[in-house]
């Protein structure tokens, strides 16, 4: 099995780069963040929990994603192996994430993340906003406190992943195909 992270500033392209990649790989693909909004479209119990952090730019407590996390492993079941996009988040979203899968006597492969500087990514941000109907793109303060929320909670991620030497990075700016080029050529080296 193969489980790869895929990790990044928020727009730095997961999501678009999950699509190409669990296809040629097949690799189920879980996002933290359609899941929620998945959740919140349908007005379920976990979707207006979510929905008040997400709209704010906040984290979703770890409590709440972790178990949905998990649950959503334990149904795909049959996975050859999953593509991790918007998780873990915090470094106890990651030590919950290596003790479940420990658990099924599976890992973590490899995080690799998408690199590109913030400036960029807040402007690009606002221009999905215009299309993506999406609240927390729309504001530029609520845009700048995903990023704090980033620096504080997530970046402490690539030391993790690091020290497990399981971190590797592919400059994020660039057309579609090229950035999938980069990270297929971490995968295939694995
Ligand atoms: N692992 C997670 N832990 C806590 N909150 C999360 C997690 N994944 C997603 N969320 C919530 O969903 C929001 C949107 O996430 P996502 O779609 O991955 O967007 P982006 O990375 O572009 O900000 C986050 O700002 C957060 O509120």
């Amino acid at each position: 099995m193969i489980n790869i992270v895929l990790f990044g500033k928020p727009g730095a392209g997961k999501g678009t780069q999950a699509e190409f990649l669990k296809g040629k790989y097949n690799l189920t693909h879980l996002s933290t963040g359609d899941i929620f909004r998945f959740n919140i479209k349908n007005e379920t119990e976990l979707g207006k929990l979510a929905k008040t952090y997400m709209d704010q730019g906040d984290l979703v407590p770890d409590e709440v994603t972790i178990k949905m996390l998990q649950s959503e492993v334990d149904n795909n079941q049959d996975s050859a192996g999953f593509l991790f996009d918007g998780f873990p988040r915090t470094i106890a979203q990651a030590d919950a994430l290596d003790v479940f899968l420990a658990s099924k006597n599976e890992k973590i492969t490899a995080t690799i993340a998408l690199d590109a500087d913030d400036e960029i990514l807040v402007a690009r941000l606002l221009e999905r906003g215009k299309t993506s109907g999406r609240v927390d793109d729309q504001d530029e303060d609520k845009i700048r406190n995903r990023y704090q929320e980033y620096n504080e909670k997530t970046a402490p991620l690539m030391n993790y992943y690091s020290q497990q030497h399981k971190f590797y990075s592919v400059n994020g700016i660039g057309s579609i195909a090229e950035i999938t080029e980069r990270l297929s050529a971490v995968i295939e080296k694995l």
